[in-house]
């Protein structure tokens, strides 16, 4: 890593207007990373992040014309959280592409699905079609899955990226734009666990656990090199549970944790996004 990245926080009162300043500054990065200029805001009731925006367009606008722009998800409190502000907001829909930072190894069926929970709150409300979201077979065995996908997010990454110059286009191209990220309250992230063997994966972009200790055991998850190759980071921690490790995280620079280990290699800041008792040691 030859670079210290920065991380810079917002607290919030409660869950809407952190749902409003995600959502606003989503809009700011996805409207960059396309090349648009971006309208004024009138829309946004939230302007009180202007350092950070600004510090955020010299990162945006060193970025090349893209096709579209790749967007991880993650599960947790983070689908109502987006499903709070995402259907509000004037976003080039046919040139956004999401995707799962992490799937529970479960039918799409099942309630315990992180995009089913994505299906029901969230893109039956967006103009999006079926090749707007990537997502795992479910189908497959787990280890089956992981590769499948991984082949899935490598096409993805070279579809993007198909429009820009020729010294950016490689086919072994591993940079998502945006990840959306939670975090447990024991410092888990993806599907990244402490103390999990899974950390030390770094050959591929795409791996699977079968002893999660949250359940479900089985799970599809980007690595952590994968993660800490975004070009824009955004986590959300929200309730007093979390406020202890959010303090050793960002206070303390502890790296023990998953999150902890949320360090981007490239110049970009990661950006958290907290309600108030996250906030409450900081
Ligand atoms: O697959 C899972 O088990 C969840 O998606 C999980 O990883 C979640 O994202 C975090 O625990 C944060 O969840 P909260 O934001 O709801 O606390």
């Amino acid at each position: 890593m030859t670079s210290t990245p920065q991380s810079t926080y917002n607290v919030y009162d409660d869950e809407q207007p952190l749902s409003t300043s995600l959502g606003y500054q989503l809009e700011k990065i996805i409207n960059y990373l396309l090349r648009r200029s971006c309208a004024d805001g009138v829309h946004h009731s939230v302007r009180n992040t202007t350092e950070q925006v600004a510090k955020g367009d010299q990162d945006l606008a060193a970025s090349k014309q893209k096709q579209f722009v790749t967007i991880g998800l993650s599960g947790g409190s983070l689908v109502q959280i987006l499903a709070n502000t995402l259907p509000y907001l004037q976003l080039p829909w046919p040139q956004i592409r999401f995707f799962f930072v992490d799937e529970r190894h479960v039918p799409f069926t099942s309630n315990e699905s992180t995009y089913h929970a994505y299906d029901q709150q969230l893109f039956r409300q967006l103009p999006l079609t079926q090749d707007h979201v990537i997502k795992i077979n479910a189908d497959l065995t787990v280890e089956e899955c992981a590769k499948d996908y991984e082949d899935k997010l490598r096409r993805l990454l070279q579809e993007s990226s198909t429009n820009e110059p020729s010294a950016v286009q490689s086919t072994n191209d591993e940079t998502f734009d945006i990840l959306l990220l939670g975090m447990g309250p024991d410092g888990h992230t993806a599907s990244l666990f402490p103390n999990h063997k899974v950390l030390d994966v770094d050959n591929c972009l795409v791996t699977y656990i079968k002893d999660s200790p949250k359940p479900p055991q089985e799970r599809i998850t980007l690595t952590l090199t994968t993660i800490n190759k975004a070009k824009h980071v955004l986590i959300v921690a929200m309730g007093e549970a979390k406020s202890q490790i959010v303090k050793e995280v960002i206070k303390d620079k502890n790296e023990q944790y998953p999150i902890g280990k949320i360090r981007p290699a490239i110049k970009t800041q990661v950006r958290w996004y907290l309600d108030k008792q996250a906030a409450s040691q900081l």
